[in-house]
């Protein structure tokens, strides 16, 4: 293996495309005569398009394919969205860095620009995630919800051939894709908590590669690193993956942080919130105590209903 290169494994897809470039572009950057080669490999989450992610319900659809192209060492490293990488990860490969967080929130499009205190319950939201139709449930319950597949650009598409009236989808996808003329209104906190790690591009390597930790050492964010791990650790506490109405964010104050997590059932109906300050010490111990306060409320038992 020669040693001044290193080859980036990340799906086809438009916004996978350019994260693993803006990866590249910050490896580049710190090491001025290392060679980065982007190699494209195609996931099962990328030939299964016509189902709801709620329902395929299986962990790592968009990063197995990747992973074993790290493992088998075609590649060495890989990048991805961090909010679709599972928080627990195959044996021998582990988060090896994370890049500066983007913009966090989600963001409402709307086809005549309508905000979303404007739209009734006669209108049509898409979106696939639970997390999302359970915070819209909670806003109103009569909005009528529907599911909607495809990259950023096909669920544009569909919007404007009638799908739907909005959409939901994370701020940071369209940012990057720069179609950020379509976001109408970016959503906080108050109205939508964010997915855990959302807005966040993660490289993932191979446990002991030496040569790769020094290299990603140079490229991590530290408190980008910091939030993640109070974010991942709350999520993996909580046993919550993206097939259940779970989400969480982390503000930053001077040294300290604050986490805001969230679990509720799918219709909104039962909606359970609070928060945990921590330090950049304590970052993984503050998320998993905000997971453990959260299910002394009784978030186990509305994670179990919706398993069932
Ligand atoms: N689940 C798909 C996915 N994975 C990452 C992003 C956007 C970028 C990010 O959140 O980091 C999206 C699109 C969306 O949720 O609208």
């Amino acid at each position: 293996m020669d040693k001044n290169t290193i080859r980036i494994g990340t799906r086809g897809s438009q916004l996978a495309l350019y994260q693993a470039e803006r990866t590249k572009k910050e490896l580049s950057e710190k090491f001025s005569n290392l060679s980065v080669e982007i190699e494209i490999i195609k996931t099962r989450g990328d030939k299964i398009l016509d189902v709801a992610l709620s329902k395929i319900g299986d962990k790592g659809l968009f990063t197995k394919e990747i992973e074993n192209a790290l493992l088998d060492e075609t590649v060495d490293i890989a990048v991805h969205s961090l909010k679709d990488l599972p928080t627990v990860l195959p044996e021998g490969l582990k988060l090896g860095a994370v890049l500066e967080r983007g913009e966090y929130r989600d963001a409402l499009v709307s086809k005549d620009g309508r905000k979303l205190s404007e739209l009734t319950p006669g209108d049509t939201i898409a979106t696939s995630s639970l997390r999302r139709k359970a915070a819209l449930l909670k806003i109103n319950k009569n909005f009528n919800i529907v599911d909607i597949r495809g990259n950023v650009n096909t669920r544009l598409r569909k919007m404007e051939e009638g799908h739907c009236d909005a959409m939901i989808m994370a701020a940071a996808g369209l940012q990057r894709l720069e179609l950020d003329n379509y976001i109408t209104e970016i959503l906080d906190p108050d109205v939508l908590i964010p997915a855990t790690s959302q807005g966040v591009i993660a490289i993932e390597s191979r446990e002991n590669d030496t040569r790769i930790d020094e290299i990603l050492k140079k490229i991590n964010h530290n408190k980008t690193w910091n939030a993640i791990e109070a974010e991942r650790a709350f999520l993996h506490t909580i046993e919550g993956g993206c097939q259940v109405p779970v989400g969480c964010f982390t503000r930053f104050e001077k040294e300290k942080f604050t986490i805001t997590g969230f679990v509720a059932s799918v219709d909104g109906t039962q909606f359970l919130i609070d928060e945990e300050i921590g330090t950049v010490e304590n970052a993984h111990e503050t998320g998993k105590r905000l997971a453990q306060k959260l299910r002394k409320k009784g978030a186990a038992e509305i994670l179990a209903n919706i398993r069932k």
